[in-house]
Order: structure tokens, then C-alpha cells, then sequence
């Protein structure tokens, strides 16, 4: 099996700098040489060169930031990862900011269309051009792979590929009232910490497959945000939320995905290695590396 490293350094959907440099730490930990440890074949040709829009051609549109940049770089990422899964192959996408995911998804679901999608995240990602307060689109991609909200010509080249019931949450914490709505409106299924206190994190997993991959036969894509994790687990991230998932519970969901064999494509994303100090950036980047490592099948046994 191939897994191919997808590196994108890309910070467009979010204000903060740093987090574009987050898949050359995850890379430069020795990710590529702990999956080939775990017997994958690896393929990694760099990361990728995003073209730079200057900030005068790219002025805002309505409140987004950056759209003309996020929108290209996304797209270009679609093809890339549809390309690597479309070859058989399994993309693992580094980030960068989770605005990414615009891409990654649409280019599983043009190779599996019938995939589902796990969002392992303390945010729900799903405003709308109406609805979003920062205008930062890494608040939005999900909006966008469903279809809902006021089109924006920008973005046309996204298809609105992902059912509804085709996506599920685990981690929420943080979500704003907008997107309390619009994930009540569309019977979105999300799982909160709460739900994690409540039921624990392998009957929500359990919960999570049952609604999105009842049967158990589609392709997964699971996107993962750091974000997720509780602070103290993932200190060197953007948009930090306290109360997350404890390191096993992050790692319990990865390798609970792995068990199913459906794994089709993952995101590791928004470890931006700039914000912690040194022991925390350390700590944020081994644990993207691990995460990724327990999604692609390192047990503990
Ligand atoms: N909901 C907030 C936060 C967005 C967080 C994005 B992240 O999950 O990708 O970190 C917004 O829309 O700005
Ligand atoms: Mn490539
Ligand atoms: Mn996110
Ligand atoms: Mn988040």
C-alpha cells in the first residue's frame, strides 16, 4: 500500500502566521521514515509550491479573506489528492491551515464519491460567506463541500459533493451561533465534548460510523484538526480551545478508523509551529506525527 504525502504550506484561510510551516516540521520529525517503519510504501515529491497572490489582486469579497488565494490553492489541491487516490494510492495531506480541506475532500469524493467524511475538530468549520464573523475561510470549507450559503463566483469549481449525511463531527466545543443553526437545519450529526464526557470515545466512534458508514462499506476520509485535542496536548495551534481530547481519546478515534480498513485519505492540519514555546511545539508536531501514524495503522500491541 502507498501512502502519498501531500505538503501543503498554506496559512491563507487564517490570519495567524506560522502554520504554513507546519508540514515541513511534521516532515523534518521523521513522519516519512516512521510510516515506512509502519510498512508503507511512501511517496512524497516535496511540498508543494503555492503560487502567491498579492494582497492588492486579492482584495476581500464581502468579509472573506484572502478568497482568490484560497480558492486556487484549494482547487489545485483537489487535484493532487483526487490524482494520488484516484491512482489507488492514499493521501496524507499536511497542513497548513484546515481551509485546505475544501481541497482534499472534493478531490477524495471526485475518486470515491461515495466516501464519507469523519471532522475530528473543536470547530464545526461550516459557516458561510452570510454567517462567518472573521471572514478567515478555514471556518468554512465544510459550508462549501455541502453547497449551502450564497454562492460565491470565487469558488465555483466546488462541487456540492458531500451530502449531508455523508459527514460527522467529533470534538465540537466551540462553534459559533450561525453554525449552531445551519447544523440543526441540515440534521448534521456532531458529537461534542460533551458527548465524549457522556458516552466516552469509543461508543461515539462507535456512533459516529453507525450514522455516517452504517454498513461499514464506504471509503473514510478523516480530517483531523489538532484543534481537537485538549491545549495541553496540542499547545502550537491557531485557535486553541480549552476542555478538547485527551492524547488517547485523539489517538483511540485514528486507530479506531484504521480498524474499520475504510481509511481512504486523511488531513493532519493546523499545527502551526510557531505560537508554543519550544517543548510545546516539540510536543504539538510528535503528536501530528502520531496521530497520523496511529490513522495509518501503528497499534499498541
Ligand atoms: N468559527 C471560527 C473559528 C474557525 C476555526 C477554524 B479551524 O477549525 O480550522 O481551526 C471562525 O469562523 O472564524
Ligand atoms: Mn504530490
Ligand atoms: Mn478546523
Ligand atoms: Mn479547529
Amino acid at each position: 500500500k502507498t501512502v502519498a504525502i501531500v505538503g501543503c504550506p498554506f496559512r491563507g484561510g487564517q490570519p495567524k502566521l506560522g502554520v504554513d510551516k507546519g508540514p515541513i516540521h511534521l516532515v523534518e520529525a521523521g513522519l516519512v521514515d516512521q510510516l515506512k517503519e509502519l510498512g508503507w510504501n511512501v511517496k512524497f515529491d516535496g511540498h508543494h509550491q503555492f503560487e502567491e497572490i498579492s494582497a492588492a489582486d486579492d482584495p476581500p469579497i464581502g468579509k472573506l479573506k484572502n478568497p482568490r488565494l484560497v480558492s486556487k490553492v484549494c482547487e489545485s489541491v483537489a487535484k493532487v489528492v483526487g490524482g494520488h487516490a484516484e491512482n489507488g494510492e492514499l493521501p496524507l495531506t499536511l497542513g497548513g491551515d484546515h481551509s485546505l480541506a475544501m481541497g482534499t475532500i472534493s478531490g477524495t469524493l471526485k475518486a470515491h464519491p461515495d466516501a464519507c467524511v469523519v471532522w475530528i475538530d473543536a470547530h464545526a468549520d461550516i459557516n458561510t460567506a452570510e454567517t462567518t464573523d472573521s471572514g478567515n475561510i478555514h471556518g468554512m470549507p465544510v459550508s462549501f463541500l455541502i453547497g449551502i450559503g450564497e454562492k460565491v463566483s470565487e469558488f465555483a469549481w466546488v462541487k456540492p459533493a458531500l451530502k449531508t449525511n455523508r459527514i460527522v463531527y467529533i470534538g465540537l466545543r466551540d462553534i459559533d451561533a450561525g453554525e449552531k443553526r445551519i447544523l440543526r437545519e441540515n440534521n448534521i450529526k456532531a458529537f461534542s465534548m460533551h458527548h465524549v464526557d457522556k458516552y466516552g470515545i469509543g461508543k461515539v466512534v462507535e456512533m459516529a460510523l453507525d450514522h455516517v458508514n452504517p454498513n461499514r462499506d464506504l471509503p473514510i476520509h478523516l480530517s483531523f484538526d489538532v484543534d481537537a485535542l485538549d491545549p495541553s496536548v496540542a499547545p502550537s495551534t491557531g485557535t486553541p480551545v480549552r476542555g478538547g481530547l485527551s492524547f488517547r481519546e485523539g489517538h483511540y478515534i485514528c486507530e479506531a478508523i484504521w480498524e474499520t480498513g475504510l481509511l481512504a485519505a486523511l488531513d493532519i492540519m493546523e499545527v502551526n509551529p510557531s505560537l508554543a514555546d519550544g517543548e510545546g511545539v516539540a510536543q504539538t508536531v510528535a503528536v501530528g506525527c502520531s496521530l497520523a501514524r496511529s490513522a495509518l495503522g501503528e497499534t499498541l500491541l
